[in-house]
C-alpha cells in the first residue's frame, strides 16, 4: 500500500481548443499507480478516459498538472527524453485493425519497438520476436504474416506483443477488448491477467464497462465529464459505491440486481457538453439527489476510509431514496 508510486498524476487538466469552444476534457484529476498495480478508469463515452491515457504517455500535452513517472514529471520532459518514457510505458489500443500498419509484416511491427530502443539485433532479434509472439499465445512462425491474415483477437495479441517488446513497467490499455467479439474478450482479458502476473506489469486500464474493470483491476477511478467522482479498491467501488454516479453506472450494468434501490436506476438524460459543464457538481443535472448546494459548490473528494474517496456533498445510505424534487 505504501510502495512509492510508479505513476503519480496530480491535478491533471486538459482543455482542447479555445473559448468559446473550449472543451474541458480533463479537469483536476489525481491518482497514483504503484508498481504492479492495475488501476481502472471507467466512465461513459466522452468522460476523458482516452485523453488521460494519451496524456500519461505524452502523446498529447497537458494544460496543467503533473504526471510523475518514477518521480520525474513527464509533462516537463523535453522531446528527446520521451524515448525514456516510451521504454517504460507502452500503450495497447482499442482498435486492433487501425493500430497495426497493414503494410508491415508482424516481424516488422514487433521488431520496430526492439529497433527503436536497440534491444536486439540479428538472430537474437528474430528469436526475441518469436518469443514475444509465443508469450501472447501466437506462434513464432506467424512473424512472416501480415495483419490481415489474423482475426481481431489475434491482432490484439500482436499489439500486446509490440507493447511488451520493450519490457515496460506500465501499460496503458485503452479499451483493449471493446472492439472484439464477446467470445474473444475473455481470452484477451485472461492473457492480460496472465502477463500482469508474469511480468509484474502495472496498468492503467481504460474501459466504459464496469464489469470488465472490476474483473481486471485492483483499484477503480470513476470519471464523469473529466473529473474523478469516486476512487478506491475494486471491492469498495463496486460493492460499496458512495457516489450516486457510480451507483447509477452499476445499475446500468447487465449484471445489476433488478431489485436494486431506486437511486441506482435513475441515470437519465444526456451527459452535458464538456464545453459548458454544469456549475458546482458536474453530475448534478443527472443526479436524483441533487440540491441547491450541488449547483453552487464543487464537491471535493472526501475519504470513506481505506483509500476510498468520493466527490459528493452528501453521503446517502446505499438504499436511500432520493429526496422528492
Ligand atoms: N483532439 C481533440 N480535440 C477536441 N476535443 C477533443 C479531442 N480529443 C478529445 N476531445 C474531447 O474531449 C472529451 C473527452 O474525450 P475522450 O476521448 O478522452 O473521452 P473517453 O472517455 O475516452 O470517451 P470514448 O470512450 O468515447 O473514447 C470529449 O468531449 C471529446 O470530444
Amino acid at each position: 500500500m505504501n510502495a512509492a508510486p510508479l505513476l503519480a498524476v496530480e491535478g491533471l487538466t486538459k482543455y482542447f481548443g479555445r473559448a468559446p469552444h473550449l472543451v474541458r476534457a480533463v479537469e483536476d484529476v489525481s491518482f497514483d499507480i504503484t508498481p504492479g498495480e492495475v488501476l481502472g478508469l471507467v466512465g461513459e463515452s466522452g468522460s476523458g478516459k482516452s485523453t488521460i491515457g494519451r496524456l500519461v504517455l505524452r502523446l498529447i500535452d497537458s494544460t496543467a498538472g503533473a504526471i510523475r513517472f518514477e518521480g520525474q514529471d513527464v509533462t516537463k520532459f523535453p522531446e528527446r527524453h520521451l524515448k525514456l518514457l516510451r521504454r517504460n510505458a507502452q500503450m495497447i489500443f482499442q482498435d486492433p485493425y487501425a493500430s497495426l500498419n497493414p503494410r508491415l509484416r508482424v516481424r516488422e511491427i514487433v521488431g520496430e519497438a526492439l529497433d527503436a530502443h536497440r534491444l536486439a539485433s540479428g538472430t537474437r532479434r528474430v528469436q526475441r520476436i518469436g518469443e514475444l509472439l509465443e508469450t501472447v499465445g501466437l506462434q513464432a512462425a506467424h512473424m512472416s504474416r501480415f495483419p490481415h491474415e489474423f482475426s481481431g483477437g489475434q491482432r490484439q495479441r500482436i499489439g500486446i506483443a509490440r507493447a511488451l517488446a520493450v519490457e515496460p513497467k506500465l501499460i496503458v490499455a485503452d479499451e483493449p477488448v471493446s472492439a472484439l467479439d464477446v467470445s474473444v474478450q475473455a481470452q484477451v482479458i485472461n492473457l492480460l491477467q496472465d502477463l500482469r502476473q508474469r511480468f509484474g506489469l502495472a496498468m492503467l486500464f481504460i474501459s466504459h464497462d464496469l464489469d470488465v474493470v472490476e474483473l481486471m483491476c485492483d483499484r477503480i477511478a470513476v470519471l464523469y465529464l473529466g473529473r474523478v467522482m469516486e476512487i478506491g479498491s475494486s471491492e469498495d467501488v463496486s460493492k460499496r459505491p458512495r457516489h450516486p454516479y457510480t451507483r447509477a453506472l452499476l445499475a446500468a450494468s447487465p449484471k445489476a440486481d433488478p431489485d436494486a434501490p431506486k437511486i441506482r436506476r435513475m441515470l437519465t438524460g444526456d451527459i452535458p457538453s464538456p464545453m459548458a459543464p454544469p456549475s458546482g457538481c458536474v453530475f448534478r443535472t443527472r443526479c436524483p439527489a441533487a440540491t441547491e448546494e450541488c449547483s453552487r459548490n464543487v464537491p471535493k473528494l472526501r475519504s470513506a476510509g481505506g483509500g476510498h474517496r468520493f466527490a459528493c456533498h452528501y453521503d446517502l445510505a446505499y438504499d436511500e431514496e432520493p429526496a422528492a424534487a
